[in-house]
């Protein structure tokens, strides 16, 4: 079994019948996703909220419902993937592009677990480019702003056009080599107008789960 599939099944056990769960995006989610599958095959009553149209589909795919938030009272769990986390569990996310869905299911959760393999630790965040959403229009301008924080913002293309997230943005991808106080680079981010999320997760996940020395390892804050 790959370290993805082993981070990304184990964070099911914390999963109990009746309970809505945030659906994270990306090839680690991907496990649980579909270990959430096998579940409710077997029985299990889960209403799933999903962080991108990518994983709604894979979710209709594996049985499980989807509710949306205007339905439910709460989220009891969300788990998702990250592309960087450091000791503290602070993140960069967005390598998918779901980041501003991500943040606002991750927030809205009780609990919020990151399944990430071994490759994903850092020291400091900010060696995987940081995701940064941005409104179309002024789009050059906010890319001006970001770079006056110290980084080389990238407009993410999918072939020679842009990417376009689930709600019609652009992403930055900003290579800040080392971010000093992610805390602080989140809130300077989002002063900026034409930035509508970016991908510091400071001081939200509750749990990660992960590898070492190829062992799974769980850590919390
Ligand atoms: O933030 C994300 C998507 O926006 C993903 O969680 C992150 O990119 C990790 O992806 P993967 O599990 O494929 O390595």
């Amino acid at each position: 079994m790959n370290e993805k599939q082993m981070v990304g099944e184990k964070a099911v056990e914390y999963i109990k019948d009746g309970m809505v769960v945030g659906l994270g995006t990306g090839s680690t989610a991907y496990y649980t996703i579909t270990k959430l599958g096998e579940l409710v095959r077997n029985g299990f009553n889960i209403k799933g909220i999903p962080t991108s149209e990518q994983t709604a589909a894979l979710a209709v795919e594996q049985g499980i419902t989807l509710v949306d938030f205007k339905d439910v009272n709460q989220i009891d769990v969300a788990i998702d993937g990250a592309d960087e986390f450091d000791a503290d569990l602070n993140l960069i996310k967005g390598g998918g592009g779901a980041l501003l869905r991500e943040k606002i299911i991750a927030n809205a959760a009780s609990i919020f677990i990151v399944i990430a393999d071994s490759s994903k630790g850092a020291k400091k965040l900010g060696a995987f480019p940081l995701p940064v959403e941005i409104v179309t229009f002024g789009a050059d301008m906010t890319t001006k702003k970001i770079a006056e924080l110290g980084c080389e913002p990238k407009l993410r293309l999918t072939g020679n056009q842009p990417f376009i997230t689930d709600n019609g943005n652009y992403i930055l991808d900003c290579d800040f080599k080392h971010i000093e106080s992610p805390k602080e680079m989140e809130l300077q981010l989002n002063k900026i107008p034409g930035v509508v999320e970016n991908g510091l997760f400071v001081n939200m996940a509750d749990r990660l789960i992960t590898i070492e020395n190829g062992e799974l390892v769980e850590k919390t804050k």
